[in-house]
């Protein structure tokens, strides 16, 4: 099966109503690049299963479909309520403990056990992304808080909880992350995407643990805290990669503050070359509907034209009824926006308008330049860490990206990468004959066509396996 041309990525968190191999198959061929598992749900053998079926699904096909592996962190979360769930009614108490229980109309188990110490009366609780809101009236500072519920509903199990003006004493990486995060590294993740990232030290600590293990994963800090607003430079400097979490980022802070925020973070990832990815209620109303709302068609196309590296998919691929077609429309969307919106990106800083001192950035955006002023349709990349590849990204040229690599652990990393396809390769000949080779290959898989220009990056010379210093532009004979 042969995949869509589509340049920014689609991550899509599987759950029952998408890990069956069938199913996942014919999703990845409509667009999926990389796969989310959320260990907020479902056991590690439910996971498991998912990253088998993945791994078979990569090997029988030209796919090479990413694992992300989302941990929980810090959230703090009700229990199980009863069948159905509860309607909560506005204006009536409900008393919530830190005894473990089925939770109903009454009393609903809360998974934080400094819950009643923390909070104090007058203060606010949300539930399940802020659609539900209680207030405290008293907390016995030992096991029970006892609410009025301001804003009601149903309350299903596990469902998230907020509280905006609490500070919350529970370690970024808790026990459970610890164990889910082992697992995860054993089990050949390619992202590990860290919740409720507060400093750059949560990520430091994160990569200490992943160098320990000697696993090649790197880490996305999810940013959907005040106090990661407050430390984004220094968090994106840190991190691999970045997720704009509006889920819990539009219930932390104001919610009319997230849609600027989101184009900020966007543009200051696209300067470092991190890859981001915008979250959360991208096609929510498609979890029960087959069509999606405009409000939601508009929220995609802008998230591609503000420049995000992918856009993700939750609960309409993880339980929604129509995860297939979630990805025919998202793809569809992100297309026809790329086919048209090219002249809207914005501009990432190009050659001369900023000081480039690192030799492989200068060649970076030279070779940009030079595929503007050529009209090449190929930019080919030789790499070993993948730095340049994320590079020429970010710059979203309108050439295709090819990356060539002998490092195996970037074919499925890069999955998450605007616009880059990539191809492993081995050989270590001249650069003149790796050139050839190399274009002979993209003309080999119908990727250029002769007459057209391809812009090449490498390093010479290129056994020593030394950072980007080289470009040639040639001509596809
Ligand atoms: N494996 C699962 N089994 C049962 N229900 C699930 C499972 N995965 C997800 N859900 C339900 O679907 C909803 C959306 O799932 P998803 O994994 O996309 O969570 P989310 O919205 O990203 O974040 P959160 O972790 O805050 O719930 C969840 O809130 C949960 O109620
Ligand atoms: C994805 C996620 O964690 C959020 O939007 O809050
Ligand atoms: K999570
Ligand atoms: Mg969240």
């Amino acid at each position: 099966m042969d995949k869509l041309k589509k340049r920014t990525k689609i991550v899509a968190t599987l759950g029952p109503a998408s890990s069956k191999k069938d199913v996942l198959t014919r999703m990845i061929a409509k667009g999926v690049d990389v796969c989310r598992l959320n260990f907020s749900h479902g056991s590690q053998e439910d996971h498991l299963k998912v990253i088998n079926t993945i791994n078979e699904i990569n090997q029988e096909n030209p796919f090479n479909v990413g694992i992300l592996a989302d941990l929980q962190g810090p959230k703090i979360r009700i229990g199980k309520m009863k069948e159905g769930g509860a309607i909560l009614v506005n204006g009536s108490q409900v008393e919530i403990t830190t005894e473990e229980l089925i939770g109903d109309e009454k009393r609903i188990y809360i998974t934080y056990d400094n819950f009643p110490n923390d909070v104090k009366e007058e203060e606010i609780i949300l539930l399940d992304d802020g659609k539900l809101q209680l207030r405290v009236l008293t907390t016995n500072h030992k096991d029970t808080v006892t609410c009025e519920v301001v804003h009601g509903g149903i309350l299903t199990s596990r469902k998230g909880v907020n509280l905006p003006n609490t500070k919350v004493s529970i370690p970024s990486l808790t026990e459970e992350d610890l164990d889910n995060l082992n697992f995860a590294l054993d089990h050949g993740a390619d992202w590990i995407a860290m919740s409720f990232v507060r400093s750059a030290e949560d990520i430091y600590q994160c990569k200490a643990i992943i160098k320990e293990k000697g696993s090649h994963a790197r880490v996305i800090a999810k940013i959907e805290k005040p106090e990661a607003i407050d430390n984004i430079d220094a968090i994106i400097e840190a991190t691999d990669a970045i997720m704009v979490a509006r889920g819990d980022l539009g219930v932390e802070m104001p919610m009319e503050e997230v849609p600027g925020l989101q184009k900020i973070i966007v543009q200051k990832c696209r300067n470092l070359a991190k890859p981001v990815i915008i979250a959360t209620q991208m096609l929510e109303s498609m979890i029960t509907t087959p069509r999606p709302t405009r409000a939601e068609v508009n929220d995609v196309a802008n998230s591609v034209i503000d420049g995000a590296d992918a856009v993700m998919l939750s609960g309409e691929t993880s339980v929604g009824e129509f995860p297939e077609i979630v990805i025919e429309t998202m793809a569809k969307v992100i297309t026809h926006v790329e086919s048209t919106s090219y002249p809207y990106y914005s501009e990432k800083e190009a050659l001369g308008t900023v000081e480039v001192t690192r030799i492989p950035d200068a060649i970076c955006s030279s070779s940009i330049f030079l595929a503007e002023k050529t009209k090449a349709s190929a930019i080919a990349v030789m790499t070993a860490s993948g730095y340049t590849a994320m590079e020429i990204s970010s710059y979203r040229p309108n050439a295709d990206i090819y990356v060539f690599t002998g490092n195996r652990n970037l074919l499925k990393q890069l999955s998450l990468v605007w616009g880059v396809n990539t191809f492993i390769y081995e050989k270590y000949e001249s650069t003149d004959g790796t050139i050839q080779d190399v274009n002979g290959l993209l003309k080999q898989y119908h990727l250029v066509e002769p007459g057209q220009i391809v812009i090449n990056t490498s390093s010479t010379p290129l056994h020593a396996k030394g950072r980007t210093n080289t470009i040639r532009v040639s001509e596809v004979m």
